[in-house]
């Protein structure tokens, strides 16, 4: 048994209607996220297992074996992400983690790249990586589509009303390795720099703490604990958009404990052109947001290789890089 004073759902409860959509989207406004228990059915085990296996394994490589999937290197922003791929942010100036990137795989070449539409791209050395890694997408999209089900429901639309934005979704999947140190421990430095992530929702699965959110309540930031074979839910920009500011975007960072660490965020997002607006139940209001520049704004500052792509003209861009994020909370 395990006592708990996080907010925690039953997964299976929640799709099957036992917890009701305003629960869940009251738990968000207050918390501004929430973790989820008996996944059996959509995440088994043995595939958080498996998924473990695989990262363990292909970032044991040798730098050169990573390398050759270097992100950088790919047209739609699939692939790895060395410790030198460093973003902008002002509370992380050492980074020690590294990360394998892939996104919502289709057949389509990537066209305009940065519009992450296309095939993924896995290394052959690691056995197996390929499957692994699209199953837990896979069960991750399903998660994320029932979610905005109850998001939906929760604000008096059809269950289905975000279903005809989710036909190729920005949607990444990352492999977060935090590597072993002694120089970050005990440091003011974050080993992920304090942020909110940019899509809809995060559905993340660590293997150890190190995470903190900051709690609107206490207005302070808390430890979020880690349990087996669980997922946590927070709240994106997105979500506060929609949502008119009823539900806030989660602010979040990762302290360095020094230890090897893991962590795997799946960001739920709409197709990359989904134009959104304030959702009639939450408020009135003129602005909207393409969920796609909203992202690219933020992989700008936090890719050098985009930023270079971007700068240079390599990426014709048809709209303007938002130049700030106002969805920073502190
Ligand atoms: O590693 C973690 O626990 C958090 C990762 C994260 O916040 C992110 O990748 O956006
Ligand atoms: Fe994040």
């Amino acid at each position: 048994m395990t006592i708990h004073s996080f907010p925690v759902f039953n997964y299976e409860d929640m799709v099957n209607g036992a917890i009701t959509p305003d629960h869940v989207f009251d738990t968000l406004r207050k918390h501004g996220y929430f973790y989820l228990t008996r996944l059996e059915q959509v995440v088994p085990p043995r595939l958080f297992k498996s998924l473990h296996e695989k990262a363990r394994h292909f970032f044991a490589s040798p730098l050169e074996q990573k390398m050759a999937y270097y992100i950088g290197a790919s047209p739609n922003h699939r692939g790895y992400v060395p410790v030198t791929e460093k973003g902008a942010y002002s509370d992380e100036k050492i980074r020690a983690y590294e990360a394998f990137d892939i996104g919502y795989d289709s057949a389509e070449a990537p066209g305009r790249g940065f519009k992450l539409i296309g095939p993924n791209r896995y290394p052959g050395h690691v056995d197996g990586m390929d499957a692994a890694l699209q199953a837990y997408y896979n069960a991750n999209l399903r998660i994320g589509t029932e979610l905005l089900r109850l998001i939906a429901r929760a604000s008096q639309l059809e269950d289905s009303h975000f279903d005809r934005y989710i036909t190729r979704p920005a949607s990444q999947l990352r492999l977060i390795h935090y590597l072993e140190n002694d120089v970050l421990v005990g440091q003011d430095d974050a080993s992920m720099g304090a942020h909110t992530d940019y899509e809809v929702f995060t559905i993340m699965h660590q293997s150890a703490p190190g995470l903190l959110a900051f709690d609107q309540v206490g207005r302070s930031w808390k430890n979020m604990p880690v349990f087996k074979n669980t997922l946590l839910v927070l709240a994106g920009d997105m979500l506060e958009f929609m949502s008119g500011g009823h539900i806030k975007s989660l602010l979040h960072r990762v302290v360095s404990t020094g230890e090897e660490r893991y962590s795997f965020p799946f960001f739920m997002n709409l197709d990359f052109d989904t134009e959104l607006t304030v959702l009639p139940a939450w408020g009135r209001s003129d602005k909207s947001v393409v969920v796609g520049h909203h992202l690219l704004g933020q992989l700008y500052r936090d890719f050098p290789y985009i930023k270079e792509r971007v700068d240079s003209g390599q990426w014709v861009l048809d709209f303007a890089i938002p130049s700030h994020n106002e969805y920073e909370q502190i």
